[in-house]
């Protein structure tokens, strides 16, 4: 179990992270998300040990994690830190950097480790292609790989996708976790991308400006969410009054509506102008004006400037996600 008690840090004289305290049980996935430079890297940087704490606590285990004033090597035998850096051997081959962190003995072994490995991160055809030669993607990869290959009990990613296409993405991802569970690796992931910890993470800590800002499942965070800014960090939303979605409530405490929340049906008269809108795969992104608010919406075909439309909330959808009871509203 990893385990962090009102953590601060400070780099010079203002505190970078702020009270930080969570727990992971082994085998979990924790994903750490916020907007750049809300102390993300820093925080796997203290777990590893890279930093001193300046207040509280780290365990590993009920082991404390030491700071490099009291180690000299940052991090524990068992612990794994994939950075933004690959640190990988340029002029030798992708094998041989897999291998590298194994002992020497059993070679056949460490090979047949490293192209299991080679297949979790869809690189089987380069084993012997001098890691100089790959994209940065495909670099990015091998120190996934690497990092694996005795397998640690901690795993600390630092924006693991970041170089990666959208196609392997999904891939890499799905085969990764599946992966790290069945070989029971704990695991700490920093991203700005939902995408990297949405479906994945057991739970998900959101930081702005060092501090803790929720802490909670994927699922819960999502739809039970009323804060922007973690709405944010998710994609396009709406940030609507009660009052605006129940014209009969007088709430003004607002709902974070994300725009598949919203449906816009053709009308007699205009109810909405369409300020911009943008093509993107699956559906049309729109921004219109509603009343006096600008709205983000979606569209499986395009709005058209000839055609009248108005905008209609699911509002039982609302009512579900948070949870709201109507007769309360009005
Ligand atoms: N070595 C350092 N010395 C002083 N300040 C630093 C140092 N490293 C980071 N910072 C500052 O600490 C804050 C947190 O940085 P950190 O790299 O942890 O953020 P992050 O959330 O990982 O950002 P990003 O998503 O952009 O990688 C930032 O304001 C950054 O400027």
């Amino acid at each position: 179990m990893l385990e962090l008690n009102s953590v601060y840090f400070s780099y010079d004289k203002d505190f970078t992270l702020h009270d930080i305290s969570f727990r992971i049980n082994s085998g979990e996935i924790l994903g750490i998300i916020g907007q750049s430079g809300c102390g993300k890297t820093t925080l796997l940087k203290l777990i590893f040990g890279k930093l001193d704490a300046n207040q509280g606590e780290l365990f590993w285990h009920n082991e404390k994690i030491l700071g490099p004033s009291y180690q000299l090597i940052a991090g524990k035998e068992d612990f794994k830190y994939v950075t933004q850096d690959y640190e990988l051997m340029p002029y030798t081959s992708v094998l041989e950097n897999i291998i590298k962190p194994l002992s020497r003995q059993h070679l056949e072994q460490n090979i047949s480790r490293a192209r299991e490995l080679l297949e979790v991160v869809s690189l089987e055809e380069f084993e012997n292609t001098k890691v100089k030669n790959l994209s940065g993607g495909q670099q990015q990869r091998v120190a996934l790989a690497k990092a694996l290959a005795k397998t640690p009990q901690l795993l600390l990613l630092d924006e693991p996708f970041s170089q990666i296409d959208r196609y392997f993405k999904n891939k890499l991802r799905r085969k990764l976790v599946k992966f790290l569970k069945s070989e029971n690796v704990t695991c700490v992931i920093a991203t700005h991308d939902k995408d990297d910890v949405l479906p994945f993470a057991d739970n998900l800590l959101v930081l702005k400006q060092g501090k803790t800002v929720a802490l909670d499942t994927p699922l819960k965070l999502y739809q039970r969410n009323k804060n922007p800014y973690i709405a944010g960090l998710f994609g396009d939303f709406n940030f609507f009054k009660i009052k605006d979605i129940w014209p009969q409530s007088n709430k003004e405490e607002r709902l974070v509506v994300y725009p598949y929340e919203i449906e816009i049906k053709e009308a007699k008269t205009p109810e909405i102008q369409v300020i911009e809108q943008y093509f993107s795969g699956q559906f049309f992104k729109s921004i219109i004006q509603w009343k006096s608010q600008r709205v983000f919406v979606q569209t499986p075909i395009p709005l058209t400037p000839k055609k009248a439309y108005k905008l209609t909330f699911k509002k039982e959808h609302l009512q579900k996600r948070y949870n709201l009871n109507l007769e309360k509203i009005s």
